[in-house]
């Protein structure tokens, strides 16, 4: 079966899972470190026939690897989606996509978000808030501008989705968010919110099951179970759950044969409702596994 996408709020569709971030593993602190192994990485994923969706972020300081990659590629704009994020190492959107743009050599990203509802550096009182509303609405002039053709957030809770909805003239279609087995909800309820709200989740770090140590349990022998059964490996399993949840798998690998079994094995298998209910089941009672933002999300495992 071909790509599959999910349709947006706004009508746009969105292809159903980004084979390739250049965060986690590719993160870098500075970005004038070049890292050629990325490049070529990339470089390789816009070989594959047919349309590729990278997910990117300012403070990943990964702008000039896949701007390269980009450069060299002969793929058409229009099948490579990016999405892009704010993470306010510039004071604010504009100047901060402006910037993103000059690096990838684009005139447009597919997809601007908000990072987080948190600044990552604290403001000079301690605090960690910014000015959602304004920001929000420069966001809504980036759309205007023709610079992003979507608009999201990202580790958003309801309460701070709430106040984005309350004066939003252009939506947010999108919350990419920890997801995976063993954190169905990052924060209480913002799965079911998203449901009810047509905005559809992101999941990244789809894959941090595979990380825990002891796989002994019955959901490890579950999931092992329908990779025999579908003859695939259990992250393809793990993915594929992702998507049938209704929510759009963001992975990774510094493994192109990865990438590449990821963009096309997802869509060779459908699991059964009830395999899918049983994933959720299992991986419920599971401990929490939680990657990223723990000094805010931690108290919600
Ligand atoms: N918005 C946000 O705050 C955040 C966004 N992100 C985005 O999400 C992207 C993905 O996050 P990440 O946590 O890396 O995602 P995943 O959960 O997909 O983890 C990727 C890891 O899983 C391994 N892997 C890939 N495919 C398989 C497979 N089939 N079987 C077993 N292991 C596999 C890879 O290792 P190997 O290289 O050895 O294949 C890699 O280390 C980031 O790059 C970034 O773009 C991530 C964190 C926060």
């Amino acid at each position: 079966m071909p790509l599959q996408y999910f349709k947006l709020q706004n009508g746009n569709k969105i292809p159903a899972i980004s084979i390739f971030g250049t965060g986690t593993q590719w993160f870098k602190t500075d970005e004038s470190q070049f890292n050629s192994e990325l490049t070529n990485q990339i470089s390789k994923v816009l070989e594959i026939p047919g349309v590729v969706h990278l997910d990117a972020a300012e403070i990943y300081r990964t702008y000039p690897e896949l701007g390269a990659a980009l450069k060299n590629s002969t793929k058409p704009r229009d099948e490579i989606w990016i999405t892009d994020k704010f993470s306010r190492i510039h004071d604010d959107p504009i100047q901060a996509l402006d910037y993103s743009l000059s690096k990838l050599g684009v005139e447009y990203v597919d997809l601007y978000l908000l990072h987080s509802p948190f600044t990552p550096k604290p403001n000079a009182d301690g605090s960690h808030t910014y000015d959602l509303v304004k920001t929000w609405k420069q966001l809504e002039e980036l759309v205007r501008a023709g610079k992003t053709r979507n608009i999201g957030v990202s580790n958003f809770g309801v309460e701070d989705l709430e106040k984005i909805l309350e004066i939003a003239e252009i939506r947010p279609q999108v919350n990419q968010i920890e997801y995976n087995a063993f954190l169905q909800n990052q924060t209480p309820g913002i799965y079911d919110f998203a449901q009810k709200h047509q905005i559809l989740l992101e999941a990244y770090s789809p894959l941090s099951p595979l990380s825990v140590e002891d796989k002994s349990g019955e959901f490890f022998q579950y999931v092992q179970s329908l990779a025999s059964k579908y003859s695939t490996d259990s992250g393809i399993i793990l993915l594929r759950w992702v998507y049938q949840r209704g929510v759009l798998p963001v992975t990774t690998s510094s493994k192109f044969e990865r990438v590449q079994q990821s963009n096309d094995k997802i869509w060779e298998i459908e699991l059964t409702e009830e395999e899918v209910n049983k994933i959720s089941k299992l991986g419920e009672e599971h401990e929490t596994v939680r990657k990223y933002w723990k000094p805010f999300y931690d108290q919600y495992n």
